[in-house]
Order: structure tokens, then sequence, then C-alpha cells
């Protein structure tokens, strides 16, 4: 499945007390990122660090998701990342989110499964999935805890 967003931050005289995109892991497998305008504002969290992700011009930004988290085992990690806003620019980005089928199941893949690797998360239906990440609020990677074995 391709679903796509577009993301409008007004420009904010005070950037700090505002919320753009909260801190959020995509629950997709890959996301391609656009930014639109070149502004800075996405940001990812390391080691519990926000980390500025520089716009580059006419470059793609790719995030891993959820899905490929459970898919790999824990192997690929999805990135936590939220988006602030500019104090004097508008900024916009357009994000495109590529997922499984919707009437589709997934879970670790069986050829990274073994006695030294048991599986970390439980296979789910990607509808079920989806349902349960946008019922509840952005909040970090903890979503995907729900799956954890
Ligand atoms: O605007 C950005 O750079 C990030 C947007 C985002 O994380 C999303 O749409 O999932
Ligand atoms: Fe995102």
């Amino acid at each position: 499945m391709q679903s796509m967003r577009t993301n409008y931050y007004p420009p904010c005289p005070q950037p700090e007390q505002v919320i753009g995109v909260s801190p959020h892991s995509d629950a997709t497998g890959l996301t391609i990122l656009f930014q639109l305008n070149e502004i800075e504002g996405l940001q990812i969290r390391k080691d519990g660090i926000w980390i500025p992700i520089k716009s580059l011009p006419s470059a793609f930004v790719i995030n891993i998701g959820d899905v490929v988290e459970v898919v790999t085992n824990g192997i690929y990690r999805s990135i936590e990342h939220r988006g602030v806003v500019n104090s004097v620019k508008e900024r916009m980005s357009i994000a495109t989110f590529l997922s499984p089928k919707l009437d589709g199941e997934f879970g670790p893949a069986p050829s990274l499964i073994s006695s030294e690797a048991p599986p970390k998360f439980k296979r789910i239906g990607a509808a079920d999935f989806f349902t349960g990440y946008f019922a509840q609020k952005l909040s970090g990677r903890c979503y995907l805890d729900t799956l954890r074995i």
C-alpha cells in the first residue's frame, strides 16, 4: 500500500513553544520524504539526542519504519523523528509511505529466525496494525512495543 502526507509548518516567532509533528516512528516499511522548500525542520533522535537533518536540494530522505523493524526481527531499527517549526520561514514536506497491503499480515521473516535469534515480534494483520497505530497519539517508538514478545 502506498499513501502520502503533506506537512505544512507555518513560521512561529517562538518555535520552542510549539509542536510541529510530534516525535514518532513511521508505521511503514519505508518512508520517502521530500523537504519541499529546503527549510530545515526534520530531526532524528539518536542516543536520546535530537539531531537536525540537513535539507539537500532535490534529495529524498529515506526513513526505516516499524514494519521493516518487525520483518527484519530488529536488525534494521525504525527511526524516531519529529518535525520542528522555523521562527521566520514556513516549511513544507511531502512524505510517501510504502507499507504492506492491508489484507496481508507480517511478522519477522522466517529466514531470520533461529534458535540463536528467536522472534522478537508477534505476527499481525496489516489492517489491525495500522488501526492500532492511528488510534494512538504519536509517541516515540512505543507502538512497536505492543508487538514485542
Ligand atoms: O516534515 C518532516 O520532515 C517530517 C514529517 C513526518 O515525519 C511524517 O509525515 O511522518
Ligand atoms: Fe514521520
